[in-house]
């Protein structure tokens, strides 16, 4: 039906009195980085939670690969690796635990998960922490621990909110040269930030939400982004003028 890795049609979930997201719309094409970008409560991370079916819509729909998120299976989960909320690992284990467990939970064969665990410690720089305990990781190396957890299954669907949050600039490089070579496979990458620059820098496509919905796009390649992305938002808030609803 489609080739598409994510459909959003018409999603929409409130939250009392806030509007949370408003019947979006949104896609992400195989081989192609799509970045969510948008103010303090726009609703990006809603709508990723909406997309990964942890929250249920009160209108829409989401897909993963043509599924329907409240339907899809295992086979297709399997496919997917996200880092929304936080990193889900366990605070008394180490790193490398913390990944063993994370590859049995995303069906990794048994055989290969010890591969898979030395290429998410190496992928992130992690070597130094292998044995950390994850309760004293810094913040950015919990966040490369989440990442590693999120990514090592080498997923065809990536969703990731803030993921270069806390990160060094060397984390930053890598996880950028981690996403493109994940679309150069064929994933299809949903990527939220704050950081305009370094999303004009890996995105294929730059959708700006505001206030629950969808006001527009950004070139990545475009002059200024930045000044692009104030220009929509201030001719949305014309349009509607100061409401409170979002
Ligand atoms: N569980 C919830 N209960 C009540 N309101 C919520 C809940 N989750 C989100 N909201 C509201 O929905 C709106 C969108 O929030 P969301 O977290 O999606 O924004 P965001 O774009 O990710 O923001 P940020 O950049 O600050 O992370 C906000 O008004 C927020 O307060």
């Amino acid at each position: 039906m489609t080739d598409l890795r994510l459909t959003a049609r018409g999603l929409a979930r409130g939250f009392s009195p806030h509007t949370g997201v408003r019947g979006i719309d949104l896609e992400v094409a195989p081989g192609e980085i799509h970045a969510l970008v948008g103010l303090n409560g726009a609703g990006k991370t809603t709508l990723m939670r909406l997309l990964l079916g942890m929250l249920r819509p009160d209108s829409g729909t989401a897909r993963i690969d043509g599924h329907d998120v409240r339907t899809a299976g295992a086979a297709t989960w399997a496919r997917v690796g996200h880092l929304v909320d936080g990193p889900l690992c366990y605070a008394d284990l180490d790193t490398r635990t913390n990944l063993r467990i994370a590859a049995a939970l995303r069906g990794v064969p048994r055989g290969r998960r010890e591969e898979a665990v030395r290429a998410g410690i190496t992928a992130f720089g992690l070597e130094r922490y292998a044995g950390v305990r994850a309760r004293v990781l810094s913040q950015g190396n919990r966040r490369r621990l989440g990442l590693a957890a999120a990514l090592l299954h080498d997923p065809s669907v990536v969703v990731l909110d803030e993921p270069t949050d806390a990160l060094d600039p060397r984390g930053v490089i890598r996880l950028r040269e981690i996403l493109l070579r994940r679309a150069g496979a064929g994933a299809g990458v949903l990527v939220s930030s704050h950081h305009l620059d370094e999303v004009a820098r890996i995105a294929d496509r730059v959708t700006v939400l505001h206030r629950g919905g969808v006001i527009g796009s950004l070139d990545p390649e475009g002059a200024d982004i930045e000044r692009a992305f104030f220009r929509l938002v201030h001719a949305d808030e014309e349009r509607h003028g100061d409401r409170e609803d979002a």
